[in-house]
This record gives structure tokens, sequence and C-alpha cells, in this order.
């Protein structure tokens, strides 16, 4: 599924017209009946659509159309619908018009009974701030809100007031509990402060034939795109099948890394996993992660960096690489010295190895941070590397560049550092970005707070680097990562709430969601989000 800005929403309308005949009534005469079906689909269990009071509000342009056309859907399917237009002040109940000395009165009731409001009143059309007028019509909703909790807000296309190509948002915006958003979500929706009014989103059709699309290169991250990349487990298989991973990860004060991240690259399907690690830190990873192979690294110096040792340690590493297919180097690492010349020793083994030779690279956490105190670290990397940086990393890696975790000046930043390194970029946040070198971009939808605790980013890691090894293209793989790592958290905090989430939680979770994601049907029009 797409994902557009307005200009793109405005080309593919147009496209529309110009090589389908399909022109602005029909499209959004698909658009009201679409957003009706979806809304009567996703009636909470103790509504019915019979006698449900829904109120209408109608803006100036296409998207009161789409509303107009909605209401008529419903109001046929037996809901008892009133219609307020904004520009002309005028308000019909049950079809009934209501004379002007009576509208303000009639409004006031109409929301305190109404079910749900549907805001129809500005979708990409909006050209400049909202207008006092509108604002003070939104904040008589809120008001009514605020002490009827249960009263439920449906924004059409957009919640009037999100500026759809930034992100940002007016003050008088009203936060949607459910968008049904026409033809492709819009792009500013997956950065704040806009993420935080969209609600529930869904993607309502206006039967624009799919071949229009073929242009875009923005895509959300849903079940569709995921299903097609899951490696197939065919009958016939045996652990050689499904790949081997090495990881170069975790160090004496922090063992957890390598564990959680060996853990999830196996739960993510791959064949077998090795550590290298050194002696002294074999008997804490043996006794607590038995499936594990182990690949025997020298000890680190404890005094001076020695270029012999780290390059010692580099050859005991690629060494054992002949046969893997992917390997992560970098949670848990730390940043001495001798690691980083470890890294860059296995770098340059990796990059004279010739690409069919030799394995997927990811490299996270502290193989970013020893990589980001070179100068043009990025030359260094192997030709299709997956780097995973959180904004402070990517602060790092940008010459300590303030990163948002959020707001869209980080989409442009990882486009632009995506093509600049070479790389397969996953910008992680709450609305994670993956972007590959050529500019492509997917963005992942599922903000999940329960996430934000230490650990969660090895699991990630590690799930790519098992995804790498059963075969994956490094951009579908890292894809993949993204978007089963949100969906084990969804199935976490579904249990948990907000916090308290663990990130070995997560490990379990992983198989369950892929196991889903293959079982579960998924209409590509209608793609149900849980805020
Ligand atoms: N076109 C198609 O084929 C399809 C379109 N579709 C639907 O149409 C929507 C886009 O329609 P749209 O272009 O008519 O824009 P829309 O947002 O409804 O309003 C524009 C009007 O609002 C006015 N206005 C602007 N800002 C304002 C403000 N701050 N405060 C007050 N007024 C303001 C503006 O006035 P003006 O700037 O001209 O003075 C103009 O009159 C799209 O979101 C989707 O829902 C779908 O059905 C699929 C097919
Ligand atoms: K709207």
């Amino acid at each position: 599924m797409h994902i557009v800005t307005v200009a793109e929403m405005r080309e593919l309308e147009a496209q529309a017209e110009h090589q389908y005949g399909l022109t602005s009534p029909i499209l959004m005469r698909h658009a009201g009946q679409s957003a009706a079906d979806i809304f009567m689909a996703q009636l909470l269990p103790h509504h019915s659509i019979n006698d449900l009071e829904v109120l209408f509000l109608i803006g100036p342009g296409n998207n009161g159309g789409d509303g107009m056309i909605m209401a008529d859907n419903l109001a046929r399917a037996g809901a008892l619908v009133s219609l307020y237009t904004w520009k002309t002040h005028e308000l019909t109940i049950r079809g009934q018009p209501i004379a002007e000395q009576q509208i303000d009165k009639e409004l006031t009731s109409g929301l305190q009974s109404a079910d749900y409001v549907i805001d129809a009143l500005l979708g990409t059309g909006t050209s400049r701030p909202l207008n006092e007028d509108m604002r003070a019509l939104l904040a008589r909703v809120e008001g009514e809100r605020k002490q009827r909790p249960d009263l439920r807000v449906v924004a059409i296309d957009q919640p009037t007031g999100v500026h759809t190509d930034s992100g940002e948002v007016d003050p008088g915006t009203l936060r949607a509990d459910m968008t049904i958003t026409l033809a492709c979500p819009k792009i500013g929706f997956f950065f704040f402060p806009a993420r935080d009014f969209i609600g529930e989103l869904h993607v309502g059709s206006i039967a624009l034939p799919p071949t229009l699309e073929h242009n875009l290169s923005t895509e959300m991250l849903n079940t569709g795109l995921c299903r097609a990349s899951l490696p197939k487990r065919p009958l016939n298989s045996n652990k050689g099948t499904f790949g081997k991973v090495m990881l170069f990860c975790g160090s004496q004060p922090y063992p957890g890394s390598a564990y959680l991240a060996g853990s999830s690259a196996a739960r993510a399907g791959a064949g077998l996993i090795t550590l290298a690690v050194t002696e002294k830190m074999l008997p804490t990873y043996a006794s607590s992660f038995h499936e594990a192979t182990f690949a025997i690294l020298p000890e680190e110096p404890k005094s001076e960096i020695s270029r012999g040792q780290a390059h010692d340690r580099a050859q005991a590493l690629t060494e054992h690489l002949p046969g893997y297919r992917a390997l992560l180097m970098g949670p848990g690492l730390g940043q001495s010295p001798e690691t980083r010349e470890t890294i860059l020793q296995v770098l340059e083994d990796l990059r004279n190895q010739p690409p069919n030779k030799r394995p997927r690279l990811i490299i996270d956490a502290d193989g970013l941070n020893n990589l980001s105190a070179l100068e043009h670290w990025w030359t260094l990397l192997p030709e299709g590397t997956v780097i995973t940086p959180h904004p402070g990393e990517m602060g790092r890696l940008c010459d300590s560049l303030k990163v948002s975790g959020g707001s869209i000046d980080r989409l442009q930043l990882a486009r632009e550092k995506a093509r600049e390194w070479n790389v397969i970029l996953v910008l992680k946040g709450a609305c994670t970005l993956v972007v590959s070198p050529l500019g492509e971009t997917r963005i992942n939808w599922k903000a999940n707070p329960a996430l934000a605790t230490a650990g969660t980013g090895d699991v990630l890691a590690g799930m790519i680097a098992g995804f790498l090894a059963q075969g994956l293209i490094p951009f579908d793989a890292a894809s993949l990562g993204v978007y089963l790592h949100s969906c084990a958290a969804e199935r976490v905090s579904s249990e948990l709430g907000d916090a308290g989430l663990l990130a070995s939680d997560l490990l379990p979770q992983i198989p369950r969601v892929m196991r889903d994601i293959l079982h579960t049907s998924f209409e590509e029009g209608s793609d149900i989000t849980e805020r």
C-alpha cells in the first residue's frame, strides 16, 4: 500500500480521469460508499447501525462531498443521520431541514445525542490555517466528548486541521478515534504531531486502477507486503535451508545483547545461530542459550590496543564465516579501541570477499557507535549492508546532528543518508523508516510505547539477521523485521499494556506473528490498526 503526498494524490486523481475516465464524482461515489462500508464493519460490538445517531460535519469541498455520500449510505442502512453544512450553516436532521433560528439549539442537542460525529469538513484541499469559526465548531465537539467520552469521532480522509504533507496540526484540530483515509495513507500521518490525531487508521478504496501507482516509491508496512516476503518453509528442509547467523555482539558489561539478538534470529526462523565470544564469556552464554553454537575469539587485551591482537580476533571470526549467510555486529560490543579495530578488520575482510561468498551484514548499536568515530566510515561497508540506528546513533553517524524520533525532517534525512552511505537504513523511532539507497521507503505505522525499553533494538537487529540468513534481500529482511517486531510488541502489550514489556517477552511472540500473518485473512484495501 502506497503512502502519498498531496501532490501525488492529486496526480493519481488526474491520471484516473485522464486515462480511465474516472471523474471526480465517480471517485467520490466510491469514496463515500467505501467509507460507509468500513464504518459499518468497524462499529463497536454494542452498536448496531439501526438507529445509530450519526452527526456529519460537512465542509465546502470534495471532502464534504465524500461525507454526503457516506451519510446517504448510512441513512439507507438504518442510521439516524444529521448533516451540518459548515459554510452555509444549515442543518438537516433525518432529512428534515431545520429552520435558521433553531439551528444552534438543534446542533447542540444533535451533538448531545450523537453516537458518532463524522468529520468531513476538510481534506487534502486544506490551504490555510483553520478559521475561528471552524475551530469553534470543532471545539464544540471536543467539549461534548470531554463530558461524554463514549462519543466517537471519525475523520474522513484526514482529521480536519492536520497538514498531511508535514505532519503539523492546526491548534483547532480534533483528535479522531478513527480515520478512514481514501485511496492511500497520507505521508504526514506517520509523523508527529499528526500521528497522535489519527486514531485507528483504515484505508478506503476509491477504485483507482493499481497501475496508476507504479511511480510511487513510499509504502506502508502492512500484512500484505510482509506476507509476500515471509520465507517459505518447504517440507523437505533442514537447518541449512534456513541459513546460519553469526553474531559478533555482547561483552562483559552487556552480555544480554548477544542472547537477545541471537535468540530473535532463531525465533525469526534462521537454521543455526553462532555467537562469537571469548572463552571467558562462554559459560555465561552456554548456560543461557542452549541452542547456540560458539566461535571462540582470543581475549581482548587489557592494556594497550594492539593492531596484531585485533587482527587475530578478526581473523578468528572471519575464519568461521564461510557458510554463514548473515553477520550481525554491534549490540553490546562496547566501544574500546580494540573492539573498533576488530570491527574495521572484519569489514576489510568482508570487502575482500566476492559478494556471493560473504554473509550479508547488519550493523547495530555499538557497531555504529564505533564507526561514527571515523571519517567517511560508510566507505568501509560492503555493498548491501543494513544499519539500524536509533535517533541518538543516527545523530552520531551524522556528525552530532540532532535527529528527531518523530517529526518529518527524519524522512528526508533518512533518504539522503541511505543514498550517500549506500546502505539499507532502518531509522528507528515511533514510526520506523526503512530506506534503500535508491530512495525506496517503507514506513511502519505501528507505534508502540511499550517498545521503548532496553534490549528491544537487539531483538530487532537479530530478527533482521535471521531473515537475511533465510535469503531475503536486505531491504525486505529489514522491512519484515521492523513490521514483525512491532506486531510481536502489539501481542505483548495487548496483555501487559503500554509499560513493563521486557525485550525477552518479544521472543516467543515472533513465530506467532509469522503464523498469524500467513494464516489470517487480509484485505489490501482496509488495513486495520489498533491505535
Ligand atoms: N478530487 C477527487 O477526485 C477526489 C477527492 N476526494 C476527497 O476530496 C478531498 C479533497 O477535496 P478538495 O480538493 O475539494 O479539498 P477539501 O479539503 O475538501 O476542501 C477544499 C475546500 O475547503 C476550502 N478551504 C481550504 N482550507 C480551508 C480552511 N482552512 N478553512 C476553511 N475552508 C478551507 C477551500 O476553499 P478555498 O481555498 O478554495 O477558498 C475549498 O473550498 C479529499 O481529501 C477527499 O476527501 C476523494 O473523494 C477521492 C476523489
Ligand atoms: K476530514
